[in-house]
């Protein structure tokens, strides 16, 4: 990690960039150059990609009900018992974003109201390249199901014989989730924008990855498919003040840093005593991570900063904007209350991320790369459409045209006023 000490407000900017941001362009075009691919070859060109990135070689891309039964008997009871849990504990927090329809009367016979109807189709990417994360399917699944979205498409990248990982499958068979394909990176991407003969097309394309897919949901998302959010490789910032525990802190920095080398994570501290402690436990731990290698290179490109104030370090991490905030902080309600950009913020010693990726019922599908500035993560609400309705009676028409007249006109559409209008002469010729 790098160690700086007290910058000056004109270095911040440099210690806030995000790692590989120079090589986006060259992702990009490979990623255009994978669309073209799979929309003129289809299924012939996820076969081409599963063996060249996946380096599995596959007759059949979708997953089939024996495969996922056979998988099932694999999960070990206690797996299947944890992942049941981390299931309702998502449920729960997920069905109280639920709104009920409510009827407003803005004028006497002018009634408005909103309904959520789901989106009717929709493609969970579920990352497997470095680790089978079944867990984000349950983080893409329970809100989908909350929704009632009637038609789920799973992608997820094939292991190397050509299987898809047993939990996942066991996760999805929980989910009832049914169409998986064996696909992964900016070609699966790609083929739920598009649809292949063995991938439907779908509206709305939801998950993480790394910056292939996420370069490739910002492309589908250009080419008219509505996507979730940027949720790019993961990042983390902590704000630790004298009182955290250096052990906890760096648990929770490598927790971030072992997901892939272009994570990215953050110390701030205003102890001085602190930071060489935490940065001596970083590197304890790291040597006894099976991971060790990726975190490391997650490590090249992060910070632990020294800064003088909790004002200091609140703004620098809220210009940051990072997925993930841990504040081990004696006060941490205090600062939580000056968070403005953050995915997902989680309060003092005995709250690490860890338990929001997996199971404290928060989702853990969250904006990198500085869109916490101006995304939310994936909620209920991102498999639902708002969709307004009206009716207006007699009493309401009289109420409301006269001023629809008037702005009509003033916007020189004469034919608005008249949709008006010829209704109101109606009704005086009723009288
Ligand atoms: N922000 C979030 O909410 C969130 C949640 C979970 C995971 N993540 C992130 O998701 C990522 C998962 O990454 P992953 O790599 O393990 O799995 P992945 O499934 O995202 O990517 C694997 C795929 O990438 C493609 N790929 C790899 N190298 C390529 C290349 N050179 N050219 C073209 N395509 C290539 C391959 O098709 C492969 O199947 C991590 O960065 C993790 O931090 C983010
Ligand atoms: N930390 C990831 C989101 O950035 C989610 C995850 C899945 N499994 C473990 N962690
Ligand atoms: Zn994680």
């Amino acid at each position: 990690m790098q160690v700086v000490h007290y910058p000056g407000q004109d270095e911040w900017a440099a210690l806030q960039q995000r790692p590989a941001a120079g090589e986006a362009q060259q992702v990009a075009e490979r990623v255009r150059q994978i669309f073209d691919d799979v929309r003129q070859r289809g299924d012939e060109a996820l076969r081409h990609y599963a063996q060249e990135l996946d380096g599995a070689t596959l007759t059949e891309l979708r997953v089939s009900p024996e495969e996922v039964a056979a998988a099932v008997a694999l999960v070990p009871a206690a797996l299947q018992t944890a992942i049941r849990q981390a299931h309702a504990n998502l449920w729960k927090f997920h069905q109280t974003q639920r709104e009920e329809v409510v009827r407003v009367e803005t004028m006497p016979g002018v009634s408005c109201w909103r309904k959520s109807v789901p989106v009717q189709r929709v493609g969970l990417y579920i990352p497997g390249g470095t680790a089978p994360l079944f867990s984000t399917l349950l983080m893409l699944g329970v809100p989908a199901r909350l929704a009632g979205c009637p038609e789920v498409v799973l992608c997820t990248p094939p292991q190397k014989d050509g299987s898809v990982n047993p939990v996942i499958l066991f996760t999805a068979q929980l989910l009832g989730i049914s169409t998986i394909i064996k696909a992964g990176g900016a070609q699966a991407v790609a083929a739920l924008a598009g649809g292949t003969q063995s991938v439907p097309a779908v509206d709305k394309i939801f998950g993480p990855g790394n910056r292939y897919v996420t370069a490739a949901k910002q492309l589908a998302a250009q080419r008219g498919v509505a996507i979730d959010l940027p949720a790019g490789p993961s990042e983390v910032l902590v704000i630790a003040d004298k009182t955290a525990n250096p052990a906890f802190v760096a648990a929770d920095l490598l927790s971030q840093a072992e997901h892939g080398p272009d994570s990215q994570v953050v110390l701030l501290t205003d102890s001085v005593e602190l930071l060489p402690r935490v940065t001596i436990e970083v590197e304890r731990q790291l040597a006894e991570l099976p991971r060790r290698e990726v975190a490391a290179l997650a490590l090249r490109e992060s910070r632990a900063v020294l800064l003088r104030t909790p004002e200091e370090m609140l703004f620098f991490s809220n210009q940051y904007a990072p997925e993930h905030l841990i504040l081990a902080v004696r006060n941490a309600d205090d600062y939580a209350e000056g968070v403005t950009s953050a995915g997902s913020v989680f309060l003092g010693h005995l709250t690490p991320e860890a338990a929001g990726d997996y199971a404290s019922g928060t989702n853990h599908t969250l904006p990198t790369g500085g869109y916490a500035r101006n995304y939310s993560g994936v909620s209920l609400d991102s498999f639902l459409k708002k969709i307004t309705f009206q009716r207006i009676t007699a009493e309401g028409l009289l109420n409301v045209g006269p001023v629809v007249e008037t702005m009509a006109e003033a916007e020189g559409l004469r034919a608005h006023a008249r949709a008006v209008t010829l209704r109101l002469e109606s009704l005086s010729a009723e009288a």
